[in-house]
């Protein structure tokens, strides 16, 4: 019941003030809510009284916080970059911020505190291109480092090694939906063993675009989609480059596996062996 009065409240808020006195009234203004960054000025003062009336319905309904703290006025945006280790996500995301920055925005870029292979201070593609960032241990943490002052005035937030972060998908709605802001998103979509890692392939419903990128095999030269583990190590996460992993195809990642466990059956035959020489 509650929510059908606030619906009716926000229908007649919204007709009753801009929707009527706008050149651009739309003929079913639910369906054209505006979802881009370059909105005309008659579209943009729409979708801020449209905010403003959602807003003064959820403070009627109990919600009793400040008018513009319920939604940013302007739209967020979601972008994913997935693939394989060496497939240039590192770049791709600096590159895309760094444009943002061009044009005038504010920007900030952060990394999982993991990932500790080149330093805290700044994440770093696998051919040494380097962008300052935060290094932090959840996204949460990001808004209180910052200051609530001067995470408002940040436009675009880049996330490195997405996959290392437990909060991504709560943080993205909040950023994207809640805070208006465009977050660009680069990690891998599958770990060594090629199942789903972290909540990366969570946060693909909330996405405006999601880019798979690929890397070349090493071992042939095509197109590999796949990173391979060099080692023996099981741990899922698991700090490493060139030294432990490896970009491949799905021929070089299957016969990958096979030399894998036919090395750690050898290495244990030969553990058993020794240890039951010494007895
Ligand atoms: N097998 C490899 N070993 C080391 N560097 C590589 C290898 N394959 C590609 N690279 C380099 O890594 C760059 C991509 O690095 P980066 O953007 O950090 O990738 P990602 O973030 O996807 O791991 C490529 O442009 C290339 O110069
Ligand atoms: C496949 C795989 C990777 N990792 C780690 C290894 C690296 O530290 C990062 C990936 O870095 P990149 O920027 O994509 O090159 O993730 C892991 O922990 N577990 C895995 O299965
Ligand atoms: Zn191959």
């Amino acid at each position: 019941m509650r929510s059908v009065c606030a619906m009716t409240a926000l229908l007649s808020v919204c007709s009753s003030t801009s929707l009527r006195s706008s050149a651009f009234i739309p003929r079913a203004p639910f369906l054209s809510l505006p979802f881009r960054r370059d909105l005309s000025c008659s579209k943009l003062r729409l979708a801020r009284s449209i905010s403003t009336a959602a807003a003064a319905v959820k403070a009627r309904a109990g919600g009793g916080r400040p008018l513009m703290e319920v939604r940013a006025a302007q739209s967020g945006e979601i972008h994913v970059i997935v693939g394989p280790m060496f497939a240039g996500k590192t770049t791709a995301l600096i590159r895309r911020v760094q444009a943002e920055a061009a044009t005038g925005r504010t920007v900030a870029l952060i990394k999982s505190d993991k990932d500790n292979r080149y330093g805290l201070d700044s994440a770093v593609t696998h051919d040494g291109t380097k962008m300052a960032c935060w290094a932090l241990p959840k996204l949460s943490s990001f808004q209180d480092k910052l200051g609530t002052e001067a995470y408002d005035k940040v436009d675009v937030i880049g996330i490195d090694e997405a996959q290392f972060f437990d909060d991504l998908y709560d943080f993205c709605c909040k950023a994207a939906d809640h805070d208006g802001k465009i977050v660009v998103v680069a990690g891998l979509d599958g770990d060594y063993k090629r199942n789903k890692f972290g909540s990366v392939l969570d946060i693909i419903p909330l996405a405006d675009s999601v880019t798979k990128l690929t890397a070349r095999c090493e071992l042939c030269g095509h197109r590999a989609f796949f990173t391979l583990r060099k080692t023996q190590e099981t741990r899922t996460e698991f700090i490493g480059g060139a030294d432990v992993y490896m970009p491949v195809c799905r021929q070089h990642y299957l016969d990958g596996q096979i030399v894998i466990e036919a090395t750690r059956i050898v290495m244990e035959v030969e553990r058993s062996t020794v240890t039951h020489a010494l007895k």
